[in-house]
């Protein structure tokens, strides 16, 4: 293609072509703070993890979506102090619209149910893996942005449908040789702190904004939510009411504490007795301090971490959402879903050793072994990617870099095209794992 134009015009004047002065960096090579690039190496090993996560929602029988990675910011506009709504990667564009970078996929998939309306049929399952973004102040050096795999079930009530969530979590751990006992995937509901808080009377508008507070237990002391719980105007008998029930990791003594009756109780004894049947009772654990810090969560909520030298380190998390979609103006629609991240997955299987062997793997390598050779060779690795095969057709190298080449990316063949043998109507086959070589008929190379 002919070079771009030169001459740029610049505030109404054509500019002269620019050249870096000797020695000038010309662009910044790196990506945008908290961003990454992704070379073959890295991409190799992204692709197969989404590999994965299609695999999952294959085998569950969800069906793949997408949506723009732009949005309006009226999507994300919540008032509960979520850190997600404190960062948007937000800004107005030529139009003078107010858009972000989608910081998260829950209320794109709920806008395209909504804009579905009618014409889907329930209950719909729905997955997608997009990137995500954030925009923190860079005094934090965290990543700006991430993919995340989510699926997503709207239109089933019961718990069925966190339970289908679960499996779907844990075959992608199974599939990754990630076993119970390297995660722990705490479980619980948002109607267990609702019930402590009609207990204590707190007005129920403020359930939102205790669920956020309550999400910071681990990252906060117990100090700093009980000031931040006292500080939205919850009594400290209420306080410390929730701090307790919080505090228990076993159903039966959450039984007692709340009675039989309290829904929080029956969807969860209803969870662990589907897990049994599903068969994978040890991987969940009942644990009443998770909420999680996202302010539309209504139901069953649940988190998987890790333990990384005492810190917890969240792999994935989602729960019900059975009121999203009145927040957009729409008929509600339960429904629940989760979340799941492309970076600290990674970092555990670094961790213990499960990182597949992602080097390339090429069938076969075609060379001419001169110039005259090069169009023969074009009609062989032609006839050979018709057949699927993959080839590298290589020229213009010794014979010695192409045998290099060949260890690099794993070839299993070299085809190599020479002028005596093709007069013959052949070529000459090296495999090159046993080292074998042979001549082979031009037109029968398969
Ligand atoms: C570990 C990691 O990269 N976390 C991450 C990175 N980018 C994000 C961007 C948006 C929302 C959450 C995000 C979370």
């Amino acid at each position: 293609a002919s070079a771009p134009s030169s001459s740029t015009v610049e505030n109404g004047e054509p500019s002269s072509p620019v050249e870096p002065s000797e020695g000038a960096s010309v662009v910044d090579v790196n990506p945008p703070r908290g961003t990454r690039d992704f070379a073959p190496e890295d991409m190799r090993l992204r692709t197969w993890l989404f590999d994965q996560f299609r695999e999952v929602s294959r085998v569950m029988a969800f069906e793949e979506v997408d949506f723009p990675v732009l949005e309006s910011e009226a999507l994300f506009i919540r008032k509960a102090g979520e850190e997600i709504t404190q960062q948007l990667y937000n800004f107005q564009d030529k139009g003078g619209r107010r858009v972000v970078l989608r910081p998260e996929i829950t209320p794109s998939l709920a806008r395209l149910v909504i804009k579905q309306g009618k014409s889907v049929s329930l209950p719909l399952k729905w997955f997608t893996i997009g990137q995500c973004w954030r925009y923190e102040r860079m005094t934090r050096g965290r990543r700006r942005e991430h993919y995340q795999w989510n699926m997503d079930i709207f239109g089933m009530p019961k718990v069925r449908a966190e339970s289908e969530l679960l499996q779907a979590i844990i075959l992608l751990f199974e599939r990754l040789g990630i076993t119970s006992s390297d995660v722990g995937i705490r479980v619980s509901s948002r109607k267990v702190l609702q019930a402590v808080l009609n207990m204590y009377s707190v007005p129920e508008h403020l359930f939102t904004e205790v669920c956020v507070i309550v999400d910071k237990l681990g990252k906060l002391t117990r100090e700093e939510i009980e000031k931040e719980l006292i500080t939205i105007g919850l009594s400290s008998e209420a306080v410390q009411g929730i701090i307790e029930v919080l505090s228990l990791k076993s159903l039966p003594k959450l039984e007692e504490v709340l009675g039989s009756d309290v829904e929080a109780v029956a969807d969860l004894k209803k969870m662990f007795s589907f897990a049994e049947q599903y068969g994978y009772a040890d991987w969940i654990c009942f644990d009443a301090s998770v909420v999680r810090g996202l302010a539309y969560y209504t139901g069953i909520v649940f988190e998987v971490a890790f333990d990384r030298d005492g810190k917890l380190r969240a792999i994935c998390g989602g729960g019900r959402y059975d009121r999203l979609l009145s927040t957009f103006g729409s008929e509600d629609i339960p429904a629940c879903g989760f979340g799941f991240g492309d970076a600290v997955i990674v970092e555990l299987l670094k961790e213990k050793g499960l990182l597949p062997d992602l080097s390339r793997q090429i069938d076969d390598i075609v060379f001419p072994l001169d110039e005259e050779l090069e169009g023969p060779a074009s009609s062989v690795a032609s006839s050979l990617r018709r057949q699927g095969r993959s080839v590298d057709l290589v020229e213009d190298k010794r014979l010695k870099w192409v045998f290099k080449h060949a260890e690099r990316i794993n070839a299993g063949r070299l085809i190599l095209v020479g002028k005596s043998e093709w007069e013959r109507g052949m070529v000459r086959v090296k495999i090159l794992s046993t080292r074998e070589e042979f001549e082979v008929k031009a037109g029968e190379l398969q």
